[in-house]
């Protein structure tokens, strides 16, 4: 092995990052050092400077399917990208380039491509996204988490492989204790956690508002909702709203008797790690529609339940909550099926193909 340095690359969105952690952890205690490519402002540069990891900004563009005039301007910012992209990876010289999708990491993945580095890319949604679609053109591996995402790609399928979908090791370890602040919140109650993904859900923050007094008669509720949707004032008794969860939110879900939450991948198999009963409302307006086939796949194995459209109403929601609630038999097949679902971790498949690599 002649070179050690891997350079990561991904972003946009918390679940276009947080999955690669644990497979640089892995990498990291095999003696590799980590850079990661990513934006200017993206979460991703947050994220990877709370894990002390060298870090590179790039000039970044959307890839839209519809018309927009930003499409004009980000053409540009994609091709300087690409530029910045070809001269640091020319730099760092990696073994490979490993991508977490989003679109950030096209630039990254060509660049590599261009100067023959191999590359490799991982999909958590079942529906793989535009990035990730282009990305698999070049790279050496595909990982996608379902064995249902293979029918849509369209060429490579010997390159595919099923990974699943890493999650953060703390989610596995029931043992970490909750820190004191969070300790005084939980008051033996039954515990309602709230989640609405890395940018926070203001549809769920909408309807739970409406219904709050009855969800705080039944359960203490802790909410998550997103730092630019949290509103300060909302704090009441039996109710803890946050902008963002930090350290604290595997533990949290550990202690939780029910979530409430997005569809996002990365959150789902969090769910399906910590054995959490979930009721799922996903993203469908304003999106490519993957939260739906993600939330889908999930119910048809009996590891949540869906809040149907019709549905989506305080009453519906209050009821689809207490429904879960007091179906004891019902909780106890969801926590059955995450449990046979998650059989085995993503990071290790996918770091043996990594390192066959290096
Ligand atoms: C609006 C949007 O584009 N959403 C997409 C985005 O969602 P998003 O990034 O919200 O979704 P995910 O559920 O995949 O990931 C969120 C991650 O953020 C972490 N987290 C979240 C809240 C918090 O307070 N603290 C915290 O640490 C979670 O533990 C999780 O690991 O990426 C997902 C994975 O490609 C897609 O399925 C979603 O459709």
């Amino acid at each position: 092995m002649n070179n050690k340095t891997i350079v990561f690359t991904g972003g946009g969105t918390g679940g276009h990052v947080y999955p690669a952690l644990p497979i640089i952890e892995l990498l990291q205690e095999k003696g590799f050092r980590i850079c990661w490519i990513g934006s200017h402002t993206g979460i991703e540069k947050r994220i990877i400077a709370e894990w002390n990891l060298e870090y590179y900004s790039i000039s970044t563009g959307k890839l839209r399917r519809y018309f927009s005039f930003k499409n004009f301007t980000d053409i540009f910012r994609i091709i300087a990208g690409l530029f910045q992209s070809i001269k640091l990876i020319k730099k760092i010289n990696p073994a490979f380039v490993f991508s977490k999708g989003g679109f950030v990491s096209v630039p990254a993945v060509a660049a590599a491509w261009l100067l023959k580095i191999p590359s490799f890319t991982h999909d958590s949604d079942v529906v793989p996204g535009l990035a990730t679609r282009i990305n698999h053109r070049m790279t050496q591996n595909t990982f996608l988490a379902y064995h249902e995402s293979r029918k849509y790609m369209k060429s490579h399928d010997d390159k595919i492989v099923i990974s699943g979908n890493p999650v953060r090791s703390d989610f596995f370890n029931n043992e970490i204790p909750l820190p004191e602040t969070w300790n005084k919140k939980l008051d033996g109650r039954p515990l309602l956690l709230i989640l609405g993904g890395s940018s926070g859900a203001k549809q769920i923050n909408l309807l739970v508002r409406e219904c709050l007094d009855e969800l705080t008669r039944h359960f203490t509720v802790i909410h998550q909702m997103g730092d630019e949707l949290f509103q300060q004032e909302a704090e009441r008794e039996h109710y803890h709203p946050v902008p963002y969860l930090n350290e604290e939110l595997p533990a949290l879900l550990q202690k939780a008797d029910l979530a409430l939450c997005r569809a996002g991948a990365g959150t789902l198999w969090e769910l399906a790690v910590t054995e959490t009963p979930g009721i799922l409302i996903p993203l469908r307006v304003g999106s490519r529609g993957d939260q739906i086939l993600n939330a889908e796949i999930v119910s048809q194995r009996g590891m949540a339940l869906i809040l149907e459209e019709k549905d989506m109403t305080p009453s519906g929601l209050l009821a689809l909550i207490m429904k879960l609630y007091q179906d004891e038999s019902l909780r106890k097949s969801m926590v059955e099926n995450c449990r046979n679902f998650v059989n085995k971790k993503a990071e290790d498949v996918i770091v043996s193909y990594l390192l066959k690599e290096s």
